[in-house]
């Protein structure tokens, strides 16, 4: 049996860049941008004024000008106006193109308006509340780089270089495969000797945070029905996702299966609790990659986790790095397996603490509920205490 830093490395070897796409712009958030974006005008485009007021020339105070004649309103939307009279003003509004000629801005808090005149009763500084064209980027700026993962602030930013369209990295398609007579669809009263498919729905849930819809198929445990399904799947799709069917069971056929197909493995087993029985391997003809999770709930959503969620976040191009938390507890350590305790964060000042959450074991499914991630302990003989550093892996 291997250890979890072994499987890991060993997964991660495996990264993938599935390529390219292209994708109208509001279907691109969450996903890693993939094209360099540049500024396709200057930012702001034009001097804008940046409060409602008046717009003056003022090299009229300079000759003690206080009272300004108004010419006219400027809404933002209008084309640049002119300002050629120094003893005359254009009353303007916050975002409207400043006026040619003029170079300060006086809000309107600041001045008196009577029978279409103006008296400004400040000393304005020149240049005041105007956002000048270009300074916050020019045209031709790297506004985004590729490789990042694309939020609501970044769609605006595509939104203002007119990209309506976005090549992002592309994602794999998925498979996620249950496996089990036991268990029946959500929608069903289950027997009493059955219960709800809950795993996969887990794992799609996930991957839909990915924004990837995986595909949902649920098979019985017969080997010739279990072989042709996943024979099928291995065809069609870039990943298998299986969860259930991994260890010493009678009917626990997938690990020879996948021999049969010709999946090769890379391992099977790891030091590690839950998710002992963890099956990872990759068929080169189809070009594809199974990762098959033991059936209990935690077993599979902690591997999913570990070892899943990174894979993708490299095969996307994101990179992974590691997170620490401090515990908030004593916990047990394992002599030889490496542990992951569902954790719920809170932070205490700046220190963000993991309280972890007692479970009934690795079927305990509703152990799960609101944590946060997993805190992940290496083996060894002396406890780790509250106060102590452990890496963190994340679930939400
Ligand atoms: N003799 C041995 N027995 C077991 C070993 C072992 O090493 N030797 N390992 C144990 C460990 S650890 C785990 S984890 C489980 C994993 O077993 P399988 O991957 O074969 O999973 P199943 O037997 O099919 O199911 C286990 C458990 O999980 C429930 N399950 C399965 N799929 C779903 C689903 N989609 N939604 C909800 N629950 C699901 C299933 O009903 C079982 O209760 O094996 C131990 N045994
Ligand atoms: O490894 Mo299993 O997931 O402990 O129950």
């Amino acid at each position: 049996m291997i250890t979890y830093e072994e499987a890991f490395r060993r997964v991660m070897l495996y990264t993938k860049d599935f390529g390219t796409v292209s994708v109208p712009l509001m279907e691109s958030v969450n996903c890693v941008l993939a094209e360099t974006i540049y500024a396709d005008r200057d930012f702001p485009p034009f001097n804008r004024s940046t409060k409602d007021g008046i717009a003056l020339q003022h090299s009229a105070f300079e000759t003690n000008e206080q009272v300004f004649k108004i010419e006219g309103i400027i809404g933002a939307g209008l084309a640049q106006q002119k300002l050629e009279n120094p003893k005359s003003c254009l009353e303007i509004m916050t975002g409207a193109v400043v006026p040619a000629y003029a170079d300060t801005i006086v809000m309107y808090e600041d001045i008196e308006i009577k029978d279409g005149y103006a008296t400004v009763h400040t000393e304005p500084v020149k240049g005041q509340n105007i956002h000048l064209q270009g300074s916050d980027k020019k045209e031709g700026t790297v506004l985004l780089e590729k490789g990042i993962r694309i939020s609501p602030a970044e769609i605006g930013i595509l939104a203002s270089v007119g990209k309506a369209s976005v090549v992002v990295q592309k994602t794999p398609t998925v498979c996620v495969i249950s496996t089990g007579d036991e268990l029946v669809p959500v929608s069903e009263i289950p027997k009493p000797h059955q219960i709800r498919t809950s795993n996969v729905l887990s794992l799609k849930a996930a991957l839909q945070k990915e924004n990837i819809t995986a595909t949902h198929l649920h098979l019985n445990d017969n080997k010739e029905v279990i072989q042709a399904a996943v024979l099928k799947a291995l065809t069609e799709y870039d990943v298998l996702l299986l969860s259930g069917g991994v260890s010493k069971g009678k009917f626990d056929f997938i690990p020879e299966v996948m021999d049969e197909l010709g999946v090769e493995k890379v391992f099977h087993k790891v030091l590690q609790r839950p998710g002992k029985p963890f099956w990872f391997g990759v068929h080169e003809e189809y070009n594809a990659m199974v990762f098959s999770f033991p059936g209990n709930p935690v077993s599979t959503f902690s591997n999913y986790c570990v070892y899943f969620a990174p894979w993708l976040k490299n095969s996307m191009g994101l990179g992974v790095r590691d997170r620490f938390v401090v515990l908030k507890n004593d916990v047990e350590k394992h002599p030889i397996l490496t542990l992951y305790i569902p954790a719920v964060l809170e932070w205490d000042g700046a220190t963000l603490l993991a309280k972890t959450v007692a479970n009934n074991g690795s079927g305990d499914l509703t152990s799960l509920a609101e944590i946060d991630g997993f805190v992940c302990l290496p083996p060894g003989e002396a406890n780790y205490e509250k106060g102590a550093q452990v890496h963190f892996i994340p679930s939400k």
